[in-house]
């Protein structure tokens, strides 16, 4: 894990998921106005993507097959705007709620509501971005325990799976 000064090859992986945003889009970083056209086509809001520094907090996790990372959103000390690069094995990433954790449906909601998962298949060399809803409001999770990594009715096969996560600290208070 690393807080601060990025190794190089983060900072320059970091620059190269800006480009992969918002391709043919630098001009959204030099003031010009963005239109709601722009902002619907690009997966992160202006304010996140041209911040600087974009990311300075980064974890590298490596998972050996059957491992994976429990429902959780992440520490409210980072900022919004979170991007997992991931490696070497497939896996299936499950988003759900964070409140149908420990709400019972209200009346009249629906249990299928608050209880949708939304999988999302992330390959090898896969980015995954989460920011506004994605990052408050649901749990994000990678169950690798045998049959639980079905993706199209096959399951997956499952090798070694390294992650890299890239994050900003929101400033300290106390
Ligand atoms: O390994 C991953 O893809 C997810 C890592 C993660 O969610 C985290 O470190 O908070
Ligand atoms: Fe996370």
């Amino acid at each position: 894990m690393r807080f601060g000064d990025l190794p190089s090859w983060a900072v320059e992986l970091s620059a190269l998921i800006r480009e992969a945003i918002c391709v043919g889009d630098a001009s959204a970083g030099l003031g010009a106005e963005a239109t709601n056209e722009d902002e619907d086509a690009c997966p992160l809001p202006s304010d996140l993507l041209w911040r600087e520094p974009f990311f300075d907090q980064m974890i590298a996790n490596r998972y050996r097959p059957g491992e994976g990372i429990c429902a959780h959103v992440d520490l409210m000390r980072f900022d919004d705007g979170i991007a997992i690069v991931s490696l070497e094995s497939a896996c299936v990433m499950r988003f759900s709620r964070a409140e149908a954790a420990s709400d019972t449906p209200k009346q009249g909601g629906s249990a299928s509501e608050s209880t949708a998962e939304v999988p999302v298949l992330l390959n090898p060399g896969s980015l995954a971005l989460m920011s506004g809803d994605a990052r408050y409001l649901w749990m994000h999770e990678i169950n690798r325990k045998p049959g639980r990594q079905l993706w199209d009715g096959r399951e997956l096969e499952q090798r070694r799976r390294t992650s890299v996560t890239l994050r900003k600290l929101l400033p300290y208070t106390d």
